[in-house]
């Protein structure tokens, strides 16, 4: 499918027609991997429920945030919007791990079936997103900027997003609260535009 005979006239003869829209300001597909996220701490919830791994792991976050400062700069980030941003996606999934176990616990018939394995299944895939999300918080740079068209655009991605992946409530409010640090980090990094590859922060 290379080519497509009868397609309508093709948009890059247009002058930016999406430019305005959540879909062409980078913030869809960022919105879209951290839901993906998020439905990985289902996973990670059923890894850890009825073990000994508790919700959180301080260690393992440490590290996952030395790689994100790592991989921030690398992706032309400034490593501190990158470890904001990680934290709040960390924050999040506890969120969502602690509201399926305390489910979970309430009615048993919910329970997964299935235990995967946390080290081998679950944090692999983890680790898969980590330079994809960093990758698209730099593409969707453009749409961070200007907070309160920022703000609208975020809104419009997020609420589309929750719908396509019919998110329940406990869902829909951790990635609202995993978006927080979307535009805020437009405008630090607004602000401080010059400061390149400065040291990861906390
Ligand atoms: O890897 C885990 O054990 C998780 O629970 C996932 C995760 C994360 O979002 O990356 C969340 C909470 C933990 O404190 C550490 C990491």
């Amino acid at each position: 499918a290379a080519t497509v005979p009868h397609a309508p006239l093709a948009l890059s003869h247009e002058a930016n027609p999406v430019r305005h829209t959540s879909l062409g300001s980078g913030l869809s597909g960022l919105v879209e991997l951290v839901v993906e996220r998020l439905l990985l701490a289902d996973a990670v919830a059923a890894a850890k429920f009825g073990g000994t791994s508790p919700v959180a792991d301080p260690e393992r976050e440490r590290a996952l945030l030395g790689k994100v400062a790592t991989l921030s700069a690398r992706t032309g980030l400034p490593a501190e919007t990158g470890v904001r941003f990680f934290r709040a996606q960390i924050e999040a999934s506890k969120v969502v791990q602690r509201g399926l176990h305390a489910r979970w616990r309430a009615h048993p018939e919910l329970r997964p079936r299935e235990r995967p394995d946390l080290a081998s299944e679950v944090r692999p895939r983890l680790d898969r997103l980590t330079p994809r999300l960093l990758r698209q918080l730099k593409e969707a740079e453009p749409g961070r900027s200007g907070p309160g068209r920022c703000q609208a655009r975020l809104t419009a991605a997020r609420l589309a997003a929750q719908t396509r992946a019919r998110l329940d409530k406990l869902h829909r409010d951790a990635l609202r609260s995993a978006l927080t640090p979307v535009c805020r980090v437009g405008a630090v990094d607004h602000r401080s535009g010059a400061v390149k590859g400065s040291g990861p922060v906390g």
